[in-house]
């Protein structure tokens, strides 16, 4: 993008009244469409909000030092992941039941994602089905982010067949749900979104998941996804298993010791995403962009390193770029963008994102983003 082609988005963000600018707007627009229990499960933490709250903090605790007097007319902001190049650093993170925010949940943000660029991870309790997002977006990228099965393996392992066969380039595995955490929110509300059925989408149309029930009526389903997206037995052991049934990258998300980046590194995982899930599980730990750097060190650049958990604005991005992420991942935010304008929502929260890394990028003095590790970032 040129300045001159910057001017005139200025203006036409200036004329826009629909949309909100900052993330606080969204998720106060959000708030007033989704249903209490909804937009309660989604915007909390887990205890007493500690990591949750952590996450952004953290972020105003780093400052960029930037340089000056380099030419930065033209920003190239994209990067490259698995041998796909993509126009921005933004992936959006698997958040499950998106119908929550949205009836077209995930279909909506999967469009979105494809129409800017942006590789959209498809949770396991996705709302509709892989097969079904992966034909809304056939040219689109797509990774698939499984809760691995403890009581049986072989539904975690058809449902990554799947994803295979449907066009998904990548395999997540999210290693920091042994349970889920302690949410007071939603035990107040009572809201249990995967006993309402809402994360159904990839269980029923999986035909070992399906074999492996009683019968067929909406207790036996929910009963059994209940009990197969628990995973408390998970080790590197089963990672390395699933490594062998796919020839798909697997990443591991929900990192944030450096000795467990290196186990990955020694599992021959393909990639990590730091993160503590938005705060919602463990809270009291570490915020991802305080674990970022030690992480970064001892990965050396061998595998792609992705962080989420409380990027909220361009600025933040181009932080952990510069902290030695290869990629960043977006969560609430976009579901807010999803509740409050569906399709183009999830676009325009994308699209500020990119409009404001490309200025914070300029104004660091940065024209090329595969030269962000000679930005300097302190603890300011
Ligand atoms: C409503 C909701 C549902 C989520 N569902 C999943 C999920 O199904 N799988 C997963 O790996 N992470 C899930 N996450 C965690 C996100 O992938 C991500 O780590 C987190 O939202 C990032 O933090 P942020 O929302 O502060 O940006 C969910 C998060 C939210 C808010
Ligand atoms: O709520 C979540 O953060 C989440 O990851 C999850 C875990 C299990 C079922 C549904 C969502």
């Amino acid at each position: 993008m040129t300045v001159a082609n910057r001017d005139i988005l200025m203006k036409n963000i200036s004329k826009e009244t629909d949309f909100p600018l900052s993330f606080e707007e969204w998720e106060q627009k959000a708030a007033e469409k989704m249903m209490p229990g909804g937009f309660g499960y989604a915007s909390s933490g887990a205890g007493r909000e500690e990591t949750a709250k952590r996450n952004q903090e953290a972020f105003s605790k780093w400052a960029i030092v930037p340089r000056m007097l380099n030419d930065v007319s033209k920003v190239d902001m994209g990067i490259s992941l698995f041998g796909r190049r993509y126009p921005s650093p933004f992936l959006l993170s698997p958040i499950g039941m998106q119908v929550l925010a949205h009836e077209e949940g995930e279909l909506a943000t999967a469009k979105a994602a494809a129409s800017m660029g942006v590789p959209f991870l498809v949770s396991t309790v996705s709302t509709y089905s892989l097969e079904e997002i992966a034909a809304a977006i056939p040219t689109g990228s797509k990774w698939f982010q499984l809760y691995y099965s403890s009581v049986n393996p072989e539904v975690s392992f058809s449902m990554v067949e799947r994803a295979e066969k449907a066009g998904y380039e990548a395999i997540i595995i999210t290693v920091d749900t042994v349970m889920a955490g302690w949410r007071e929110t939603d035990m107040r509300s009572q809201f249990s979104p995967l006993s309402q059925g809402y994360g159904k989408g990839n269980y029923i149309q999986d035909p070992v998941f399906m074999e492996s029930l009683p019968s067929h009526d909406h207790d036996s389903i929910v009963t059994g996804i209940l009990e197969n997206i628990q995973h408390p037995s998970l080790t590197w052991k089963e990672i390395a298993e699933v490594k062998k049934r796919t020839s798909l990258p697997v990443l591991v998300k929900g990192i944030l010791h450096p000795e467990d980046a290196e186990m990955a590194l020694e599992y021959g995982v393909d990639g990590i995403i730091v993160s503590n899930h938005g705060g919602r599980q463990l809270d009291g730990v570490i915020a991802s962009i305080d674990a970022l750097p030690a992480i970064a060190e001892r990965v050396k650049g061998k595998i792609p390193i992705l962080l989420d958990s409380g990027v909220r604005r361009g600025i933040d991005a181009v932080k952990a770029l510069a902290l030695g992420a290869n990629g960043v991942l977006i969560g609430r935010p976009f579901l807010y963008g999803l509740a409050v304008g569906g399709q183009q929502g999830v676009e325009k929260v994308l699209e500020r994102f990119m409009q404001e890394t490309e200025v914070t990028l300029a104004l660091s003095g940065m024209a090329d983003l595969s030269e962000l590790s000679r930005l300097k970032v302190v603890r300011g």
